[in-house]
């Protein structure tokens, strides 16, 4: 497997969201790469999170490389809003974007952030490829391993079908699962192929989240040095 650079995104879905700033430097202090950033427009998922304005509010107090999530059914209505807001990276779902995935990207990437494509547990992992393969291609592609909306679910194993099949067609695209993820179930993602790697409750749940994010990381690193 080629080696492409891990990366810990706690879920910070699974964080106490009235002390938002200081959970997320705690985090990047306990090692964590990337910040992940669920929004939920209560439509597309059944459950409503959050939107630009906390992701502006956050930008004021890190650097950090903010991973968002748009679980949204209209992820075009976003793209100003977020990039504004200081968003990083801008992942919407393919299930809502068959007809204007073109446009979306271009979108995204004018404004500064770099494009992701979510896919849920029972989209075929096909559809993401004109994506990746574009002249204007996605950077990440996420493969959901719960059904999107709610953290503390349990992985689904059948989703690593579709990371094999990303990484062996794309050495060094970056891959993100997200859902259930954690100590017992990291070791299965990362030798299917994933370096980034999302956990909200294992991570915030444990009493040391630093020895977490360290063992999430050491096992994609593992699965990399067997593989290369
Ligand atoms: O996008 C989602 C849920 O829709 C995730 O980001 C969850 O927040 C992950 O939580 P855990 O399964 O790791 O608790």
């Amino acid at each position: 497997m080629a080696a492409v650079s891990p990366k810990i995104a706690p879920s910070m879905l699974s964080s106490d969201f009235a002390n938002l700033a200081a959970e997320a430097n705690r985090m990047i202090d306990l090692g964590a790469n990337w910040l992940h950033m669920d929004i939920m427009d209560g439509h597309f998922v059944p459950n409503l999170t959050i939107g630009a304005p906390v992701i502006e509010s956050l930008r004021k107090h890190t650097n950090a490389y903010l991973d968002c999530h748009l679980m949204v059914t209209n992820p075009m209505d976003y793209v100003e809003q977020m990039a504004k807001a200081g968003a990083s990276g801008f992942t919407f779902h393919i299930e809502v974007a068959k007809e204007n995935w073109q446009e979306l990207v271009m979108k995204i990437k004018s404004a500064g952030m770099r494009p992701g494509v979510a896919l849920k547990p029972g989209t075929p992992v096909e559809q993401v490829y004109p994506l990746v393969e574009g002249t204007t291609p996605v950077e990440m592609v996420l493969v959901m391993t719960v059904e999107p909306g709610f953290g503390g679910q349990k992985f689904m194993p059948s989703t690593m079908d579709k990371v094999r099949a990303l990484r062996n067609k794309y050495p060094t695209l970056d891959i993100e699962v997200d859902g259930g993820l954690g100590p017992s179930t990291i070791d299965v993602a990362a030798a299917a192929g994933a370096n980034c790697i999302v956990a909200g409750s294992s991570v915030f749940g444990a009493t040391e989240p630093g020895e977490v994010i360290s063992l999430l990381r050491t096992s994609v690193e593992k699965a990399q040095a067997t593989t290369t």
